[in-house]
């Protein structure tokens, strides 16, 4: 715990109109209104050069941060205030170069690096999936290889896009290669829709990944799920990457590539909620367009997508301060 006594928490809403005033995530204080330093770092990453079908994404961390605006500090899902429990800041955004994707890949990997110093936590938003292998890569760093749940409608092992190593479909591909996941805890979650041939469902098996399908969470109900995620994941460092197209359509109309049939914003919480007592040590909510959205549908189901993993950060962090 960085040594606030009391951590700062967000904006008085009963006292400052929560429509007012420039947009942090939950109105929590800038990371350099705190001393530079915070538990749970939450950072935009305006990013989405690694698309294959409809641009955005690069405005999904401000549209994030706008629809956070309504978030309470008491979580009762999880029966915690998470911006009491540990010292929360909004970093701002992580400036990468739209032109050049291997450059962009390295400015997020340093910044990275940089936030996570000290044993912070990361919580990222917006941007496309092609920046969590910059993101992973700087985990590894401070934990070695990870546990991961991925929940997305897509799979994003593929190998290449037009040549193109580095893409929003990529990047657990090479994160695997690269030997930074723990290959005996990964999984995708709200997986679904068409796929290049059959092909891909065995490479993504070889390469260690388990399947909970759309209809799986449908069928299984989310605490067998969470459940069986808690078990697979057990006490290893996990990171868990959100692409908001694991959310069906009409959840999550402002994405770039939605595929019909996903879980309700609904069931993503939930199952989020049954983490509890992992040791989540970054996440990212990717794949906002806000473009694409309607009276901010996906930028509030993803504000509270990432207002449930802050949760779980900051009540980890603390327990661990008590022991
Ligand atoms: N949305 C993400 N991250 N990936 C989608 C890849 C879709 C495709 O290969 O057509
Ligand atoms: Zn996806
Ligand atoms: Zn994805």
């Amino acid at each position: 715990m960085v040594d606030h006594e009391t951590p700062r928490g967000p904006v008085d809403s009963s006292r400052i109109p929560r429509y007012a005033g420039p947009a942090t995530f939950a109105r929590l204080p800038r990371l350099d209104e705190v001393g530079g330093k915070a538990d749970v770092a939450v950072v935009g990453v305006p990013f989405d050069s690694g698309v294959s079908y409809r641009p955005g994404a690069r405005f999904g961390g401000n549209a994030i941060r706008e629809a956070s605006r309504l978030l309470r500090p008491y979580n009762p899902a999880q029966d915690a205030s998470p911006f009491a429990l540990a010292q929360v800041a909004d970093g701002g955004d992580i400036a990468v170069n739209p032109f050049d994707i291997n450059e962009a890949v390295e400015t997020i990997e340093a910044a990275a690096d940089q936030l996570l110093y000290g044993g912070a936590r990361l919580m990222t938003l917006g941007g496309d999936h092609t920046i969590a292998l910059p993101l992973l890569r700087a985990v590894a760093k401070q934990h070695g290889p990870v546990a991961l749940l991925h929940f997305d409608a897509h799979l994003d092992t593929w190998d290449t896009y037009f040549g193109a190593e580095y893409t929003h479909g990529t990047p657990f591909r090479r994160a695997v290669e690269e030997g930074i996941l723990d290959t005996s805890a990964l999984s995708h979650v709200g997986t679904r829709g068409p796929l290049y041939g059959k092909q891909d469902l065995t490479d993504d098996e070889k390469m260690g990944f388990g399947i909970v399908t759309s209809a799986d969470v449908m069928r299984r109900g989310v605490d067998e799920v969470a459940d069986q995620l808690r078990q697979r994941v057990g006490n290893r460092p996990l990171y868990v990457s959100i692409d908001i197209d694991c959310l069906d359509p009409a959840h999550a109309p402002g994405t770039g590539t939605p595929e019909a049939g996903g879980m309700t914003s609904r069931e993503l919480l939930e199952i989020l909620r049954g983490l509890s007592g992992c040791n989540l040590v970054s996440a990212d909510v990717v794949e906002v367009a806000p473009a694409y959205d309607h009276a901010e549908i996906t930028s509030v189901a993803a504000s509270h997508t990432a207002y449930e993993l802050v949760t779980l950060m900051s009540r980890q962090i603390a327990e661990a301060r008590a022991q």
